[in-house]
């Protein structure tokens, strides 16, 4: 518990002494003046960093004013956790199966810098789609190799870091800098990933000098920023603005994500920087009733891939063992050595050279069997992936065609349309034969698409049975190989005994390499497919989208309704890009799908300040009424007559004056509904 007493003058007012009482702050801990950097590390981050290793994500951020200690502490808390990460992977069972990569960047002025690759320019943040955290694009991660190598990149980082003289501070820092440690560790189901994040945040500063005003006031906004999200993440809003600066878009997942987030506030116990102190430990407070939900994150690796991984730790752990056996042998004294080499005979040893070679024969024989054999369940595997996602296509084709006939084609009359939906798709009646044919061609793709998946089950069926017989094979393989390697122990007691070891370890290595070089060229090749079978799926969204576009053109046209000039060079931008994107896969443009090109006339558009129409949006006061007057531009392929409604039954479109969406309302005194 930490107590902020209240100041020295309302204490002496009596009134006011009742109602002002010392304010409680309730901590997690509270580290006093004499409180060690080894304290606070124990206390707040080495449970972070063996959390790290187990693929759960955690961040530290120092929190507080100017000269307050924020880079004190975050100093110690790197370089101590860098060391703690390195000395825990070294003292594992498989330190071979870690890889450490860090980055670290400074945001200054809502500019972000590479600091281990400072001579970059500003970064750009890039939003990734979905709900995945923001990518620094082209952002340097270098692969950390030990701690002393950390210590020299964490230095290069801070000498590339934004500091000036304060009031408050000789060397104060003057962006936020955000240091970011990931462990990946290869286990069977794929990679697990632990991250750790270490952020040291620029102190909020109130010094007059107009130079630093530009600096104090995008601290100040991504600060005040910080705090929002903290305020509206401990109130339990559903709703959280991390967008509102840089640095929020990039603790997104450190704030309310999967992440273990410890907060370290700065106080200081002098009198003159109370206001600062009860901001600060307000803020603590608050962040403190945060709930994250913790998740270990494991990027999972298709099946093929993971079998590649669990092959190379097994092999990587036979080799591991082998070498124990190699090292007990050497640790042998050396007159124990040639006490033994004494009592073997001279044929006793010739006998041992002869089996030892059988043995070694045996041994390499089983290993490129096992090898060969593991290479069969990893081809089976891969194609069994590439048969499901075959599959996965022609479902996809399938349902692309059935939903088109059963829903989108389907003859359909609405209230307010002279015209079925599909006349109106069409372009007018006399299309009922194109509708026909393309039926006909549905019915064809669908037929193929049936019988391709039937094909493709078949397959997948012969595949399985394949595998499950190799992997029988594999099975005593590997027992035969196990026997085999059991009969080592006793013979190790030469040098060529070891030159035996030796070499069965030296196969096993360079299996293990080229197994993980062939896992990584069949990753990327998983991909390339997997974003084929995306791409696909854009295309027909695409399509859809134009048609929708298309249709509802028409029925803008049919009801007389005219398009705003802004729409109309969405339209036109719309066009523009398919336009661009179809040139550049076919090298001329030939979408069948393409949108009806835009006239000119349509900017004939006049503003009145009628406050006439109804429905959504006649309330606001600043909004005028569009009295559209002209017509539709020509529509492709077949231009369409003009209906009844057109001018004289002009729709009405209304402007919100809170947003600037667009509402199309029906006509007046008109009982048909727009579509
Ligand atoms: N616990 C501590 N023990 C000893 N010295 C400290 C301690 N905390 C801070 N200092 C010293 O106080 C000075 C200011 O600290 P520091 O630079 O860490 O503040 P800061 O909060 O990061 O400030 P700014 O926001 O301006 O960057 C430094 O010289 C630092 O070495």
């Amino acid at each position: 518990m930490l107590v902020l007493e209240e100041e020295a003058d309302s204490r002496r007012d009596v009134l006011r002494q009742r109602r002002l009482n010392d304010k409680h702050y309730v901590y997690d801990r509270v580290f006093g003046e004499e409180s060690t950097q080894e304290e606070v590390y124990e206390a707040v981050c080495a449970p972070l960093v063996g959390d790290t290793l187990k693929g759960i994500a955690g961040a530290i951020f120092a929190y507080g004013a100017t000269g307050a200690g924020k880079t004190h502490t975050m100093t110690g808390l790197m370089s101590r956790a860098l060391s703690h990460l390195f000395t825990s992977i070294a003292e594992s069972d498989l330190p071979d199966a870690y890889e450490v990569k860090m980055s670290y960047i400074e945001i200054y002025n809502e500019n972000i810098r590479d600091l281990l690759n400072p001579s970059l320019g500003p970064l750009e943040l890039r939003d990734e789609g979905g709900n995945g955290p923001p990518v620094v694009s082209g952002l340097s991660e270098v692969r950390a190799t030990d701690a002393a190598h950390v210590a020299e990149l964490l230095a290069r980082g801070d000498r590339a870091r934004t500091a000036e003289a304060t009031h408050a501070n000789q060397q104060s820092s003057r962006g936020h800098a955000l240091l970011s440690v990931s462990v990946s560790k290869s286990v069977s189901q794929g990679v697990q990933r632990g991250r750790l994040f270490l952020i040291d945040l620029a102190g909020s500063e109130r010094a007059g000098l107009r130079a630093r005003r530009l600096e104090g006031a995008h601290i100040n906004r991504s600060l005040l920023a910080l705090g929002n999200c903290i305020m509206a993440l401990s109130g339990g809003a559903r709703y959280v603005n991390y967008r509102d600066s840089k640095l929020t878009r990039l603790l997104r997942e450190v704030l309310g994500g999967r992440c273990r987030t410890a907060m370290v506030a700065h106080v200081s116990p002098a009198a003159p920087h109370r206001d600062t102190t009860r901001s600060t430990l307000h803020y603590a407070q608050r962040a403190s009733n945060i709930t994250n939900k913790v998740e270990r994150e494991l990027i999972e690796t298709p099946m093929h891939l993971s079998q590649y991984r669990s092959v190379i730790n097994e092999l990587r752990e036979e080799i591991a063992r082998l070498k124990t056996k190699m090292k007990d042998d050497r640790s042998r004294n050396k007159e124990d050595q040639q006490k033994i080499d004494e009592s073997i005979t001279k044929e006793e040893s010739e006998e041992n050279t002869a089996h030892l070679k059988s043995l070694r024969e045996a041994i390499v024989s089983t290993f490129k069997q096992q090898m060969r054999l593991r290479r069969r369940l990893m081809e089976l595997d891969s194609n069994l992936l590439g048969l499901a996602l075959d599959a996965e296509r022609q479902h996809a084709a399938i349902s692309h065609w059935e939903a088109r006939f059963n829903r989108l084609y389907k003859p359909i009359s609405f209230t307010g349309s002279r015209l079925s939906t599909q006349q109106s798709y069409r372009g007018g009646t006399g299309s009922v034969n194109s509708v026909g044919s393309e039926r006909a061609e549905a019915e064809i793709a669908v037929e193929q698409a049936w019988a391709e998946l039937a094909a493709v089950e078949r397959e997948q069926e012969a595949a399985r049975s394949e595998r499950h017989r190799v992997e029988r094979q594999l099975e005593q393989v590997r027992l035969r190989g196990a026997q085999l390697e059991q009969e080592l122990p006793a013979h190790i007691e030469s040098g060529p005994e070891r030159e035996v070891l030796a070499l069965v370890c030296r196969v096993h290595e360079l299996e293990a390499d080229k197994l993980a070089l062939q896992g990584e060229r069949a990753a990327r090749a998983h991909e390339l497919r997997r974003r084929d079978l995306a791409l696909q799926r854009r295309d027909a969204q695409r399509r859809l989208t134009d048609e929708i576009i298309t249709r509802q053109r028409r029925a803008l046209e049919e009801f007389g309704v005219g398009v705003q000039p802004d729409l109309s060079q969405l339209y036109e931008l719309y066009q523009q890009e398919i336009h661009a994107s179809t040139y550049t896969e076919t090298n001329e443009y030939s979408s069948p799908y393409r949108l009806p090109p835009i006239s000119s006339s349509v900017s004939e558009i006049t503003w009145s300040e009628s406050s006439s129409g109804s429905g959504r949006g006649s309330s606001s006061g600043s909004g005028g009424t569009l009295a559209l007057d002209h017509h539709l531009p020509q529509l492709a392929p077949t231009p369409r007559p003009r209906t009844r409604y057109s001018r004289a039954s002009a729709s009405t479109l209304k402007r919100y004056s809170s947003d600037d969406s667009l509402v199309v309302t029906a006509p007046r005194g008109n009982d048909r509904a727009a579509p």
